[in-house]
């Protein structure tokens, strides 16, 4: 073969396995988001690093700071900042659907995700003519497949713009805007009336509230009498022992790379839903046998891990994605190793079923 043959095939086949590598390996979970689109939400490309950094200082403190007084009223806008960093690094590598559930023998990922999200429109008896509110509805995975699969109209609320955005963005994609709304803002104080929906539901969402009552009091205003709501919680298990190192480790990793507050333990949430008028109808651990792990699909994506990192790592050397970018990566990995360590042990869960009824007031003599 000729030197210049040699070289022309070299030049061909580079230019396809940097093809390969950054379009069609890049986008890792569903087509549409590709690494090469990684953008950092609203973050200017210049503030990412430092914007990380503000986030990992404020999330890595005692959770007792966190809690305090002065704090609470802070931690919405860290967990904006937080989503800013990692939703198209979610979309990327994990789907629209912001949340985790039950594998399921010989269904896929998305179907498996699908069947739990049909499993909230199902409980709440979503049907066509309600109004329902997805609280805390990231891009709106969960509030297509329950709009599709009920008929309901579902009105979403996130404290990100980005997500607001991009979630609008897949709903007019999807042919389902005419059912779906999205609207910004902060779910301990909604911009809804009292007694507005039929129903409501929030998938992995509340554990983000530094205090669960101001968020189940402002589903419990919304809701009319008689309306179902439907959460399943992130939460400790019986099985957290406090005084247990390893314990405590990984559910402070879980706190730190997931902008949470401070996790609560499994008994807290009927107690809390009970103190703000709700009567609880059914309370259960969907993660527990015969369920499928959970956490299965974390564990399989390490070489999908290795290859993200890769990526991410050379388009910031290249300037397409944001330099901080590769720091977020890290925290997620890492935070992916506390997530199935806590699956492995058991002692947390994030999918705590609770379903309650905001009750019907007796009539008036
Ligand atoms: C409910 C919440 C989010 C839950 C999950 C959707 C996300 C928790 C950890 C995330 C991930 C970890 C590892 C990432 C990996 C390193 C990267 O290459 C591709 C994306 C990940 C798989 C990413 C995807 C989403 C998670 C599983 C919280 C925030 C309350
Ligand atoms: C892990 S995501 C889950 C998203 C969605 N439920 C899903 O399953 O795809 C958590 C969501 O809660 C939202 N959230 C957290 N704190 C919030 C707050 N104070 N007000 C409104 N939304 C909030 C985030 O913006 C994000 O959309």
């Amino acid at each position: 073969m000729e030197v210049s043959t040699a070289m022309l095939t070299a030049a061909v086949v580079g230019a396809a396995l940097v093809y390969w590598f950054f379009w069609v390996m890049g986008a890792a979970e569903v087509k549409g988001k590709r690494a090469v689109n990684l953008k950092m939400g609203s973050i200017t490309h210049d503030k990412v690093q430092d914007k990380y950094k503000q986030y990992w200082s404020f999330f890595r403190r005692p959770k007792e700071d966190i809690a305090a007084a002065s704090d609470e009223n802070k931690v919405p806008a860290f967990v904006d900042t937080f989503y800013n960093l990692v939703t198209d690094i979610y979309e990327w590598g994990w789907g629209q659907s912001f949340h985790f559930s039950p594998s399921v023998p010989g269904l896929s990922h998305r179907d498996a995700t699908r069947l739990h999200e049909e499993r909230v429109a199902d409980l709440i008896g979503a049907r066509p003519g309600h109004r329902v509110i997805d609280v805390g509805c990231g891009v709106g995975g969960p509030m297509r497949a329950i709009a599709a699969h009920s008929g309901a109209n579902v009105v979403g609320i996130t404290i990100n713009e980005y997500q607001v955005a991009r979630a609008r963005a897949h709903n007019r994609k999807a042919g389902l805007d005419n059912l779906c709304e999205v609207v910004c803002g902060n779910f301990l104080e909604m911009p809804f009336a009292d007694a507005s929906f039929d129903g409501a539901y929030s998938i992995e969402a509340t554990c983000h509230a530094p205090r669960l009552e101001d968020v189940y009091r402002e589903i419990f205003r919304v809701l009319k009498p008689g309306g179902l709501y439907v959460s399943y919680e992130w939460v400790t298990t019986g099985l957290y022992q406090a005084g247990n190192p390893a314990h405590v480790e990984t559910i402070r990793g879980i706190e730190h790379g997931d902008a949470l507050p401070g996790l609560r333990a499994q008994h807290e949430i009927s107690e809390v839903a009970r103190s703000v008028g709700f009567e609880v109808v059914e309370e259960r651990d969907l993660a527990l046998p015969p369920a499928g792990p959970w956490w299965t699909r974390l564990k399989m994506g390490r070489i999908a891990y290795w290859r993200n990192h890769l990526l991410v790592s050379a388009l910031a050397a290249l300037r397409i994605a944001p330099k901080g970018v590769v720091d977020v990566h890290e925290m997620l990995y890492e935070t992916a190793r506390h997530l199935s360590d806590g699956g492995d042990t058991g002692i947390f869960t994030p999918m705590h079923l609770i379903l309650c009824q905001k009750p019907i007031p007796p009539p008036l003599n």
